[in-house]
């Protein structure tokens, strides 16, 4: 049974009458609703305190902690957006995203078959990287219009969008205009994420809301709002080029507005923290958030992922723990 509105004061309190329920695989966004917007407030102290309980609350150990830590490899976009990434490095990141953890001690756990969520470049690195993963599942996605800043020309920004579908990603991370959230426009950022929803066509949209440069949670709330109600499939933090990137305030914020969009128009979207994300101790509590605050059902790859450069290196050197009872060395995992 969820919980109330009215049980914690980090919540959002603002939701309209339920809407009749849908049954769609995909967000098909609702009418900007500008009361409901202007009504989501966050308290940010309580927000702080409902975090600061997370890390003690659902520690897991032992063999619990290698199958939680192998959920968390699925639900990697293994990332490289560098300036400097090349089609070899991709190739690399790729191989990596195939085989996310040593054969050896994956057939100790008795696990086959696991890759990670998708792999997530540059648009420029689109074509090798789907090279690179012929044959297998996993998606490319594509960071696009103008990132990291998002202030390229608007028409640019959905010929870019355009261009990614076409050269095969399946998947587009978009930024958001910042300047919208911050003079309240919420008008001009429904209609730029309508219109990029509109250009990806049948490719995933994730929006990507650069909350390090919101200002408040309460905009991260009213955004995430907006977002959802343009028909992003999912939210995602950041860039991973702001300052302050993925934080669990800004994970239970956007989290906790997922959720009331879901009880109100039926529609589920997916989260995408990223940015900072670097290690499985940081990775468990995040999974433990969505556990707590969405429930299983959103522990899958069509409803969470890890924005991540470096988070699957740590993971494989605990679960290598985990089997072999030593850590290797750092430089023994130099991708991913
Ligand atoms: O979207 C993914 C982020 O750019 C990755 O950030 P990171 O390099 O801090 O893991």
């Amino acid at each position: 049974m969820p919980r109330t509105h009215t049980e914690d004061p980090a919540n959002l309190c603002t939701a309209p009458a339920a809407l009749p329920q849908l049954a769609h695989p995909r967000n098909l966004g609702i009418p900007l609703d500008p009361g409901w917007v202007r009504r989501a407030a966050v308290n940010r102290s309580a927000a702080e305190r409902r975090c600061a309980t997370l890390p003690g609350r659902r520690s897991v150990k032992g063999s619990i902690q290698a199958a939680w830590l192998l959920k968390a490899v699925s639900l990697i976009d293994l990332t490289t957006l560098a300036g400097d990434d090349t089609p070899g490095r991709v190739r690399r990141l790729c191989a990596k995203a195939r085989q996310p953890v040593r054969a050896d001690l994956l057939d100790a756990l008795g696990v086959s078959g696991l890759t990670t969520g998708a792999v997530c470049v540059y648009h420029e690195m689109i074509a090798p990287a789907l090279d690179a993963l012929a044959g297998s599942d996993i998606p490319v996605a594509a960071v696009s219009t103008g990132f990291p800043a998002g202030l390229t020309p608007f028409a640019t920004r959905l010929a870019e969008i355009e261009a990614s579908v076409a050269a095969g990603a399946s998947e587009i991370d978009i930024v958001i205009s910042r300047r919208h959230v911050l003079t309240g426009d919420w008008a001009a950022l429904y209609d730029e994420v309508r219109a990029f929803r509109a250009a990806a066509g049948p490719a995933h949209l994730k929006t990507i809301l650069a909350t390090g440069e919101l200002g408040t949670l309460t905009n991260v709330a009213r955004a995430s709002l907006v977002c959802m109600m343009a028909g992003a499939d999912f939210i995602k933090t950041s860039t991973g080029k702001e300052p302050v990137n993925a934080t669990l305030p800004v994970g239970l914020t956007m989290v906790r507005a997922i959720r009331e969009y879901h009880a109100v128009t039926g529609h589920r979207v997916g989260f995408k923290p990223a940015g900072g994300i670097s290690t499985a101790k940081d990775a468990l509590v995040w999974l433990a958030l969505i556990k707590d605050e969405l429930g299983d059902r959103w522990l899958s790859p069509d409803l969470f992922r890890f924005g991540a450069s470096s988070l699957l290196a740590d993971i494989e050197r605990q679960i290598e723990h985990h089997v072999t009872g030593a850590y290797s060395a750092a430089w023994r995992h130099p991708l991913g």
